[in-house]
């Protein structure tokens, strides 16, 4: 098998792992032999290649023997001349041949300032990005991006890094998820090397790491984690953080770290408007333009996108990228009623938003206490523990903040429907039958 049949089999891969899997995990593998039923991948780091195997061997395999090569066994070695591809991390990586290598992950290249757009809900987050990537003196550390799914903080992050590496080539940028940092710190206590960790991770001139909460609860590597942040600040080196939610909120999370965390700047990326939406399906729709020349757009079609689906921008460019496909493949205008049939899952799907007096309705009904008992000031349990429900599936299931909630919860502060939030993820561990309640409550209002 070629190099080439490989790429096919990738793409195969593509939907089975994820978007983002398959960037960090699978598109830098190259196939480098197949011989006696073994696949041979060369891989740029050995904890590359541990990784994959453990994680992805399997469907690696599978889709192989799809393809009709006969193997049944992957392997994954060092490249024994790395020659890989320019990446933005790129110098900091040759200069580690000499020293120790710096094990990030690898960079988007799409994920640019150039190709953010920006609009009122991420405009602070964005100019905060800006600053860090000047690269000039350190102003604020760390920057702790929060927001929730699709918004755009690992777009940011790898943006800062692309600027950062342009500007300043000789930079030791390092880039990780939160879950490869405990990888790579549980693999050097296992391997006995903690101090070669440490070393490399403290050698970094800007750290930055991506889902923080990824590591709450989990002991040692919070301790760790604690330890390089404080040697790098104290250093004066940048850090930056993202997170689904604000330092505070993370549960699990060590009150020292949370309040190293909150230390320099938190900037929140808020959900979508309507203009910042239609702005990204702008950009977007043009950029496909040069893919599908002859494809036309009727007028409206983007503006509909931009109204009817306002989860998240992941779903929004998988909207338009299956809308693109669809209209190439079949010959035909982009017209609204091309895209509802073709959109017709995702737009129904969007349509199901929930809302807060909906849940408040659904859990008053099924604890049998009256609906305006929710927004009222009765404290005994039989009430006070339906409405911490209520509180609790708002956060869950709507976008709304805190703020928002506690005031459609009669008035109460954001510090109340965080502490009922807190309550039922305490209890809910414990309470199977709070557990039970949750699951049917949920499964009633998402129906
Ligand atoms: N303002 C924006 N302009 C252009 N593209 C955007 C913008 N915001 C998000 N995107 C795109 O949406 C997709 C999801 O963004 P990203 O992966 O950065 O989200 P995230 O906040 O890190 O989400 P998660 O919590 O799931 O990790 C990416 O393809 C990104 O390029």
């Amino acid at each position: 098998m070629t190099n080439e049949g490989w790429a096919e089999i990738r793409e195969t891969l593509r939907a089975r792992v994820g978007k983002d899997n398959y960037i960090t995990w699978i598109e830098p593998l190259k196939l480098s032999a197949l011989s006696g039923g073994v696949a041979n991948f060369s891989v740029p780091t050995t904890f590359f290649g541990d990784w994959v195997k453990r994680n992805f061997a399997d469907q690696i395999l599978h889709q192989l023997h799809r393809s009709g090569a006969e193997v049944d066994r992957v392997e994954f070695a060092l490249e024994r001349n790395p020659n890989p591809a320019p990446k933005p991390t790129e110098p900091a990586r040759k200069r580690a041949t000499d020293e120790k290598e710096v094990p990030g992950a690898p960079l988007d290249t799409r994920f640019t300032f150039d190709s953010f757009v920006v609009g009122k809900p991420n405009e602070l987050a964005h100019a905060a990005a800006r600053r860090v990537a000047e690269g000039g003196p350190v102003t604020f550390n760390p920057l702790f991006l929060y927001g929730g799914v699709g918004l755009g903080k690992t777009h940011l992050m790898h943006a800062i890094a692309h600027e950062l590496q342009q500007r300043q080539p000789e930079l030791r940028v390092l880039y990780l998820s939160a879950e490869q940092f405990m990888y790579r710190f549980v693999q050097a206590l296992r391997e006995r090397q903690v101090m070669d960790f440490k070393e490399l991770f403290r050698s970094v001139d800007v750290l930055m790491v991506d889902d923080v909460q990824f590591i709450a609860g989990k002991d040692s590597t919070q301790e760790e984690f604690f330890h390089t942040f404080n040697a790098l600040v104290d250093q004066n080196k940048q850090i930056v953080i993202s997170a689904d939610r604000a330092p505070g909120e993370i549960k699990g999370l060590e009150e020292r770290i949370k309040s190293r965390l909150q230390c320099g700047l938190v900037v929140d990326l808020h959900p979508t408007d309507y203009e910042l939406r239609l702005g990204i399906l702008q950009q977007k729709a043009e950029f496909y333009h040069t893919q599908y020349r002859d494809l036309v757009i009727a007028p409206g079609v983007l503006e509909f996108l931009a109204h009817r689906i306002s989860t998240n921008v992941r779903v929004l460019e998988g909207a338009l990228t299956r809308l693109f496909a669809f209209a190439s493949l079949v010959g035909r205008e982009i017209t609204l009623d091309l895209t509802q049939d073709c959109l017709a899952d995702i737009l129904r799907a969007s349509d199901r938003k929930i809302t807060i007096e909906e849940i408040q309705r659904k859990v008053a009904e099924h604890f049998n206490i009256r609906l305006s008992d929710m927004i009222g000031p009765k404290r005994v349990r039989t009430i006070a523990r339906p409405r911490q429900i209520a509180m609790y599936l708002s956060k869950q299931l709507t976008s709304r903040s805190l703020p928002d909630i506690g005031r459609r919860f009669g008035g109460r502060d954001h510090t109340t429907i965080m502490h009922g939030v807190r309550k039922i993820e305490e209890l809910m561990t414990a309470d199977s039958q709070l557990s039970d309640d949750l699951q049917m409550l949920k499964r009633l209002l998402q129906g």
